[in-house]
This record gives structure tokens, C-alpha cells and sequence, in this order.
């Protein structure tokens, strides 16, 4: 009877009526006040839609429902089942009072639904991306065999806002390789078709400071910087516990609660230490299947502060013996050039160093994506430290040649600038990942480049390699290089040619 309404409030009205006037009168005596009139039907009018409305959006399972559920409690209940007002040996009191506990534990009820459906979305902030992971597949089919609309941007961006990265993705339980992240046949043609013939050069440093030995080394890097671009190098002076160390640092970095990690999530290169996955993600045509963690050194150490603590000191430690190890190399290398021995210090080339750690989780479908795109690296120098799974590939006489992990060994490779400045004499050399279905694979690239402090110091062809003053290159500077390089991404093109002279 109470859900029945007419003008004049109907039987609702006739049983609401009495109550409520009992009800103001005890509000008006306890507060003092005139309550202002409130006529009885539109009452009975509000409380029936508070019901009807709520109701039916709590039967859809949404909050506002319930909020609307409690208020119609809040109103109705203490004036319908209004026990106070009779004495307690009084057959009503009992059966109000009855009433009005059982709409009060309703009303708990509802606080509590309202209560788990705040925390169920809190706890789930981000989207799950691998709900999306059948749509975007170029393998899946509409019904009707058509291909579905792919927006990458959107994907793009969907994974993005995760700042989980790659390894987000795996957590999460993806099983086929998201659109985004595949290559195109052309450049994973011959992925797994690895050359044998061929063999990195693997050159000892050991007693590079004693004449007779320094000459042989001299020679060996001179032969591979200007051939292969790419040496590994033992006996190089970083013991193998502080690599060791920093191999495990990393894996414990990428490692850690998503919470954490997302948190040093960024895309602002000047942001000195950052989490990210793909540099490039958002300019260039398929992503790479890494995460990175990248340190800036600028010129100078990095506030201890500013390192993640999980991997702070392994990081530091890593990277005092790799200022030692620059000292020796960017002496080597000046006399491979036949320069002075302090000439690629005094030019200061390789004076502010950047560390990338990347992380390349396990793949479930390894041959339709990359771990690293092809491409040569903008800097002077780099030195690379691998573990021991392999899937490093360099560019040599058109083959694609493995870089094998060995024991305590670190990859250094000529980079863009140095190929600049030596009018071609020492290559920078394309190279590339591939994906592994076994996994993760861990390696950090510290990168040498031109002192940050001189940002717009120019760089050129030296004189020494311009024959009949023919240079290569037109003169840059580490900024306008690498923002070039960045707006490009990793399209499997050198960035170098951009450079030249006509
Ligand atoms: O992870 C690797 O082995 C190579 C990484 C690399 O080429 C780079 O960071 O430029
Ligand atoms: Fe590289």
C-alpha cells in the first residue's frame, strides 16, 4: 500500500500522515524551532521515487543507487517504525521496534556495498591491457572477415598510462604480441638466420700500459673500429663481482612491486633518472618488447638520492669503474686514429656518460617483435654489458652476426659521433636485439657523449681525416644531434646522412 500514490498522497499518505506530523512535532520541541511545512504528499511522492530509481540502479550494481537507497531509509525509516513513541509494554513497540532494526541493518548493508565498490575501484586504477590483446592482434579477424579498426594511437596510449611497461604486459598475462609492438616482415626477415662465418673481434686488454703490448691493442682496435664498429673486451679492468652485482641490480630494479616502479615513470628526457619503455614509443612504427631504466649523469656524479635504492650502490660502483675504463679507451682510441693520446679528452667527446639498463622479458611470440629495433647509437662511445643469453646482432658485409655473451667481458661500439668527427674513418654500426621466448635478458648501455656542460660546442670532421679538404659531415652539436635523433625514433635508419655535406 505504501508504493501506491494518488493526488492527495493515497493510503501512503493516510499512514505516513499521522506519523510524520508526531515526528516534526518531536523535532520541532528538541531543536526549538519552526521545522517549515513540508506537504505530506510530495513526501510520499519523494520517497517512492527515492525507492523506485534506487532500486533499479542497485539492481545494475552502481553506487548512486545505493546512495539513493539510503537516503529513502534515512527518511522513511525513523518515521514509519516510530517505537519511541510508545511505551515498551506495548504490542507496536515490539513490532516497530522489530521493523525499524531490521531497515537499520539494511541500511548497514548498503554502507557496506557503497564501502567495497570505493575500494574495488581503488584498487584497480589502470586498465588491464591484456583485455584488448585479441582485438589488436593483426591476425584477428571481425566476423565477417574483415580486419578491425586499429587505432595505435589509442593502444599506444592505453599501454602508456599503465607505466608498466613491457613487463606489465607479460605480468599481466598476455600471450600473443600486441599490435603495436609488431615489425613489419622486412625487418625481421632473417631474424633467427644469424651468420656463422663471421666472428666480433674479441681484443685483451690486458698490459695495454706496457709499450709492447699497447701496440698490439692499438692495432686490433683500430682494425675493428674501422671494419666492424664493434669490439668485446676482456681483461678490461671491471671485475666480475661488480658486474655481477649490477646484472643482478637491474633484474631487481625491473623486478620490483609495479607500484613502486611506476612511480619513476617518465617520458621527460630531463628527467636525470627515470623509468621508461621505448624512448620512442610515441613517434615511432612498432615498439620494442624492453623496459629501461636510465641514469644521466651530466658531467658529473648523480645525487645518491635520486637512484632507486634497490640498485644504487651495484649502479655507482658499475659506473666508477667505467669512468676508469673511458680513461684508458679514449687513450687507445686516440692513438688508433694515429692522434694523441689525450686528443678525444681534450675535445671532450665522451666526457658526460648515460646509462640505460634495459630489461627484455621472456616472449611469447618472439618472431613477430624485436627487442631492439636496428640502429647505430648517437654517442661518441658506448660500452655494453650483456648476461649471458645472447640475442645482440651487428651489421657486418650486409650479414646480421651475433655478439656472443663470454664471461666478464663488455661490448664497446663506435657511435655516430665519432664516425662525425672521423670523416668516416671509425663506422658506427647498426646492431639489434632480437626477442626470446626465454627471458629476461638484461644489458646496460652506457653511453659516452660530448660534455652536457657545452651543450653547443661544435663538432666536426678533424682535420687530420679531411683529405683535399673534402669533410663529410657539416659541423653539429650534441643537442641539435640528439634532438634530431629522438624526433626520428628508431626507424631502422642511421641518422648520420642528415648530417652530410651535399
Ligand atoms: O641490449 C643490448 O644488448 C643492446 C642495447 C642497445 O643497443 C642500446 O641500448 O643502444
Ligand atoms: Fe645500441
Amino acid at each position: 500500500e505504501f508504493n501506491e500514490y494518488e493526488s492527495d498522497g493515497g493510503p501512503a499518505a493516510k499512514a505516513f500522515g499521522p506519523k510524520f506530523d508526531v515526528f516534526t512535532k518531536h523535532v520541532q520541541s528538541h531543536i526549538g524551532k519552526q521545522v517549515p511545512e513540508i506537504k505530506i504528499a510530495h513526501l510520499v511522492a519523494a520517497t517512492i521515487t527515492l525507492k523506485g530509481i534506487g532500486g533499479i540502479l542497485f539492481i545494475f550494481g552502481t553506487s548512486l543507487g545505493a546512495y539513493l537507497l539510503l537516503l529513502h531509509q534515512m527518511i522513511a525509516t525513523p518515521i514509519l517504525y516510530d517505537f519511541y513513541n510508545y511505551d515498551n509494554e506495548e504490542k507496536e513497540f515490539t513490532q516497530l521496534f522489530i521493523k525499524f532494526t531490521q531497515n537499520m541493518a539494511l541500511f548497514g548493508a548498503l554502507l557496506f556495498f557503497i564501502g567495497m565498490k570505493n575500494s574495488i575501484s581503488r584498487r584497480q586504477p589502470k586498465k588491464k591491457f591484456s583485455k584488448l590483446d585479441h582485438h589488436t592482434h593483426p591476425a584477428a579477424k571481425m566476423e565477417d572477415g574483415s580486419q578491425p579498426k586499429y587505432d595505435r594511437v589509442k593502444e599506444v596510449k592505453e599501454f602508456d598510462e599503465t607505466r608498466t611497461g613491457v613487463k606489465g604486459l607479460v605480468d599481466s598475462g598476455v600471450t600473443k604480441v600486441p599490435r603495436f609492438l609488431i615489425h613489419p616482415p622486412h625487418s625481421l626477415l632473417s631474424s633467427t638466420t644469424a651468420n656463422t662465418q663471421f666472428q666480433v673481434p674479441v681484443i685483451d686488454f690486458d698490459g695495454f700500459d706496457h709499450d709492447f703490448r699497447r701496440v698490439q691493442i692499438v692495432k686490433e682496435i683500430r682494425e675493428a673500429s674501422e671494419t666492424w664498429g664493434f669490439f668485446q673486451m676482456i681483461n678490461h679492468g671491471v671485475p666480475d663481482r661488480v658486474i655481477g652485482n649490477m646484472i643482478e641490480a637491474i633484474r631487481q630494479f625491473h623486478e620490483q612491486p609495479e607500484e613502486v616502479k611506476m612511480e619513476l615513470y617518465s617520458r621527460d628526457s630531463k628527467q636525470r633518472v627515470r623509468f621508461y619503455c621505448n624512448g620512442d614509443l610515441l613517434v615511432s612504427k612498432a615498439a620494442n618488447w624492453r623496459d629501461s631504466i636510465g641514469f644521466d649523469f651530466q658531467d658529473g656524479p648523480l645525487d645518491p638520492e635520486s637512484f632507486p635504492s634497490v640498485c644504487r650502490e651495484p649502479v655507482q660502483e658499475y659506473m666508477k669503474h667505467l669512468i676508469n675504463l673511458r680513461e684508458v679507451i679514449s687513450g687507445l682510441l686516440s692513438e688508433a686514429l694515429g692522434l694523441s693520446t689525450d686528443h678525444l679528452e681534450r675535445i671532450e667527446c665522451m666526457k658526460t656518460e648515460n646509462l640505460v639498463c634495459h630489461y627484455y622479458p621472456s616472449c611469447p611470440e618472439p618472431e613477430l617483435t624485436l627487442g631492439a629495433t636496428k640502429h647505430s647509437d648517437p654517442s661518441s662511445l658506448t660500452v655494453l654489458l650483456q648476461d649471458n643469453l645472447g640475442g645482440l646482432q651487428v651489421l657486418h658485409q650486409g650479414h646480421w652476426v651475433d655478439v656472443p655473451p663470454a664471461h666478464g667481458a663488455l661490448v664497446a661500439n663506435i657511435g655516430d659521433l665519432m664516425q662525425l668527427i672521423t670523416n668516416d674513418k671509425f663506422k658506427s654500426v647498426e646492431h639489434r636485439v632480437l626477442a626470446g621466448r626465454v627471458g629476461p635478458r638484461i644489458s646496460a648501455a652506457c653511453f659516452f657523449y660530448p660534455s652536457a656542460t657545452h651543450r653547443f660546442k661544435p663538432y666536426g670532421p678533424i682535420k687530420e681525416f679531411v683529405s683535399d679538404n673534402l669533410p663529410i659531415y657539416r659541423e653539429t652539436h650534441v643537442g641539435e644531434y640528439l634532438a634530431y635523433y629522438r624526433s626520428k625514433g628508431l626507424d631502422g635508419n642511421s641518422a648520420l646522412p642528415h648530417f652530410k655535406l651535399a
